[in-house]
């Protein structure tokens, strides 16, 4: 099955009722690439959602930008994942670095969350990605993978069988006679089909500074042989990995170009109408 290519716009904090009506009338007008080619999705925030889910063109899906570790409750301020539910809001995106950095999320608390919204049926954005500091410490590949291991919710069992008791009649104790282990994997991850990974390195975010399409490809390929050898070659082949980090109309082509970059999630151009650029940079794929 081949890899839909993925536009994601994460709005982040920005906008009022007025600018996300402009914005919303922009995407409407818009001529883009088929649903067959590109799923774009949009993320407001939260107070938006109703006014984007009920004017957007039904072609594209909305996204909240996060949501609650578990079910809703006494928690100021929390979204829970089954009001999403709720409003028919599709998508969520979670453990965005700026969430990690601002707000403490560990890698252990994105990954329940990634594991409560899939399981209340949400499909999740979920992000990855270095620090300016980890990668020149050549940490990158160490980071991301670790993230992207408690998003996949992986834990080791080690079973031991015994299958045979001797008893000491001198010391009136059993010793294990024969004895056999099992090294069980299992992952928290029901559907990854409802997963997308979003590579977005700290120091390209909102900087200016992207990746190079190389840099970006090289973790992209690290980051699929991980799935491979660590999930299955099948949710390998077939997940989605997204970049994020400074995208724009001028630079999103050549990434998009490259074999393991399945889309973009995009933060600042996604309220520019260079978004529609970005989207049509789907056709890269289709021709390649
Ligand atoms: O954080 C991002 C998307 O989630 C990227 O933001 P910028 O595109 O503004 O760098």
């Amino acid at each position: 099955m081949a890899r839909k290519f993925f536009v994601g716009g994460n709005w982040k904090c920005n906008g009022t009722a007025e600018e996300v009506k402009k914005i919303v009338n922009t995407l409407n007008e818009a001529q883009v690439p088929s649903q067959d080619v590109v799923e774009v999705v949009v993320s407001p925030p939260y107070v938006f959602l109703p006014l984007v889910k009920s004017t957007l063109r039904s072609d594209f899906h909305v996204a909240a930008q996060n949501c609650w570790v578990k079910k809703g409750g006494a928690f100021t301020g929390e979204v829970s994942a089954e009001m999403l539910v709720n409003l028919d809001i599709p998508w969520v995106i979670l453990g965005h670095s700026e969430r990690r950095a601002l707000l403490n999320e560990t890698n252990e608390f994105v990954g329940d969350k990634v594991a409560y919204a899939l399981a209340q049926g949400l499909s999740v954005i979920a992000c990855v990605g270095e620090t300016l500091e980890q990668r020149e410490a050549g940490s990158t590949m160490d980071v991301v993978a670790a993230q992207t291991k408690a998003i996949a919710g992986i834990h080791a069992y080690l079973l031991v069988f015994i299958t045979k008791l001797q008893r000491n009649g001198l010391l009136g104790i059993f010793f294990l006679h024969r004895t056999s282990f099992l090294l069980v994997m299992t992952d928290r991850v029901s559907n990854w089909s409802k997963v997308v990974i979003a590579y977005e390195p700290v120091w390209a975010i909102g900087t200016g500074k992207v990746a190079s399409p190389a840099q970006a490809q090289e973790v992209h390929d690290e980051l699929r042989k991980w799935l491979a050898k660590n999930v299955s070659a099948d949710v390998a082949a077939t997940t989605r990995i997204i970049y994020g980090g400074s995208v724009n109309g001028g630079n999103c082509k050549e990434l998009g170009g490259q074999a393991d970059v399945d889309g973009f999630l995009v933060g600042g151009a996604s309220l520019k109408p260079e978004f529609i650029d970005i989207i049509k940079a789907a056709e890269v794929k289709k021709s390649a």
